[in-house]
């Protein structure tokens, strides 16, 4: 569905005024997700996650520089491309908040979403209505960005996501703000979505969400794929992954504290 070939993707900075340099962001990265899959890519902050999925949608600051290949369904991903196929085919979840519209009220904003996927306008207010209904956001249809919580909005996006009914969503950091209930309702549906045959990249820093819903995970370190492995993999010790930096990922997640300090458990049997 989506193949991804040694990507690099350099950004300006100017350390004088007088001087631009080219920052290295995503440095021979390649990746491809199959339709049915969840595909997790986690990394720090930093790492060049957001940078990949506005690569991928073709929404970079004009000034970048990009190389490599990017295919979707077999066919380049050129800019003409990507702009036909945005909110059709592509749909991106964004991390920032600030993409929403700040003069639309969410029942709008959803209703917009799911007429650029190709709804006319009464059926495209009934899924809005259907699915702000689905995130409990009934109640805050007629309410703009700026009177949103940061969870509320971030349901917002979710939905105008949703309503695209795309072949491949982006999900950029989606369950940041979300209480425990909300997120697990957010990731079961990225998991939906794949199962009907779609394919979904789930992007986030944090590889505990992700394992749960992923059936495979590349993480990401300083613009660099260090590691592709199937979500089995980040089991026991993490003697299936190739690279120390996954399976130091791995090892610090709090579950897996106790299995990294051999001493904890020679003083505390009962948790062997
Ligand atoms: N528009 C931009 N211009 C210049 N540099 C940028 C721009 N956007 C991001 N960067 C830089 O590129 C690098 C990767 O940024 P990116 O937002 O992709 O990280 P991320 O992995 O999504 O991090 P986070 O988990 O914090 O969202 C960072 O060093 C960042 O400073
Ligand atoms: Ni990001």
């Amino acid at each position: 569905m989506l193949h991804i070939d040694r990507l690099i993707l350099q950004l300006p900075h100017y350390p004088h005024w007088w001087r631009q340099e080219w920052t290295t962001c995503i440095d021979a990265l390649s990746l491809h997700i199959a339709p049915g899959e969840v595909h997790a890519v986690v990394g720090a902050s930093g790492a060049g996650k957001s940078l990949l999925a506005a690569a991928i949608m073709g929404l970079l600051p004009s000034a970048a520089r990009l190389e490599g290949a990017l295919h979707f369904q077999a066919t380049p991903l050129t800019p003409a491309r990507q702009r036909q196929l945005r909110g059709r085919q592509l749909a991106l979840i964004p991390q920032s908040l600030s993409a929403l519209d700040p003069l639309a009220r969410s029942r709008q904003q959803v209703r917009w979403a799911a007429q650029r996927a190709g709804l006319g306008r009464p059926a495209a207010q009934q899924r809005a209505d259907e699915l702000l209904a689905h995130y409990q956001l009934s109640h805050a249809a007629t309410h703009y960005p700026h009177e949103l919580s940061g969870g509320m909005a971030r349901r917002v996006l979710i939905a105008m996501a949703q309503v695209s009914n795309a072949q491949l969503v982006i999900a950029d950091e989606p369950s940041v703000g979300l209480d425990p209930t909300q997120r697990d309702r957010v990731l079961a549906k990225l998991k939906a979505i794949a199962r009907e045959g779609k394919a979904v990249m789930l992007i986030t820093h944090d590889l505990r969400h992700a394992l749960p819903v992923a059936d495979r995970v590349t993480v990401m370190y300083q613009g660099r794929g260090i590691e592709t492995a199937t979500a089995q993999a980040f089991r026991g010790q993490g003697e299936q992954l190739t690279s120390p930096y996954a399976r130091s990922l791995w090892q610090a997640l709090p579950d897996n504290a106790f299995s990294t300090q051999p001493s904890v458990l020679c003083q505390e049997p009962a948790f062997a």
